[in-house]
């Protein structure tokens, strides 16, 4: 099984992805950009406040087909579970967000639309809900995809792609106190790992 953290930077992923690998040390854990020289390569476009949207995009893209084949492939294959720190819905509501100005028509079907052919999909989404404004003051508003506004057009991207997957996304309120959120994760994991 592939279950996948979505959310809004500073939404409190990581944290909770630390939590469940403290509880389930059997399964893979992993997390997109990764720590890759692909993943490595996003990093230095993220921090590029220039970088071109696209080519981004197909840096995230290359990253991803790796993660495919080197991780998630042979886990999954494994009969592992695997629980994944962003995976493709980040791409959907990201840069979906980072492309609204260009000549793409529909930036979020675009990036949905590569994805098809080549990705496989989660099998259960926690998506750690929080306002823009929250997280950009938890994240510390480091890089170019942690502003208010930005944060805005990605949090509509995950509105439409949890209405879009209503039985694949679980929502979570994580604007309440860390140790309710990770309540409610490990809560939904063992539900589903049952
Ligand atoms: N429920 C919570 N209430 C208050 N603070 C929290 C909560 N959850 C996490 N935090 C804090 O918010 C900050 C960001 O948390 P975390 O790194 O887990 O978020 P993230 O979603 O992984 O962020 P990013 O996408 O930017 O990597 C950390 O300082 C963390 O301790
Ligand atoms: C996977 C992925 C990530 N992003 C953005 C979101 C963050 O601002 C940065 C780095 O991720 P982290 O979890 O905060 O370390 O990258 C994105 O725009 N598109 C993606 O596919």
């Amino acid at each position: 099984m592939l279950i996948t953290l979505e959310g809004l930077d500073g939404s409190g992923k990581t944290t909770a992805w630390r939590a469940l690998r403290d509880r389930y040390p059997a399964a893979v854990f992993t997390r997109e950009p990764t720590d890759s020289w692909y993943g490595e390569a996003v990093l230095r476009s993220v921090d590029d406040d220039d970088a071109d949207p696209l080519a981004e995009l197909f840096l995230y893209m290359a990253d991803h087909a790796d993660h495919l084949s080197r991780v998630i492939r042979p886990a999954l294959a494994d009969g592992s579970t695997v629980v994944s720190d962003r995976y493709s819905d980040s791409r959907i509501a990201y840069q979906a967000a980072t492309l609204a100005d260009s000549t793409l028509a529909d930036p979020f079907e675009y990036v949905r639309s590569i994805h098809g052919p080549i990705s496989r999909p989660p099998d259960a989404t926690l998506y750690l809900d929080v306002d823009p404004e929250t997280a950009a003051e938890r994240s510390g508003r480091t890089n170019k995809f942690e502003r208010v506004d930005h944060l805005r057009a990605v949090r509509a991207g995950y509105e439409r792609l949890i209405d879009e997957h209503p039985d694949r996304f679980v929502r979570i309120d994580a604007t309440r106190p860390q140790a309710t959120v990770l309540d409610d994760v490990t809560a939904v994991v063992d539900r589903l790992l049952d």
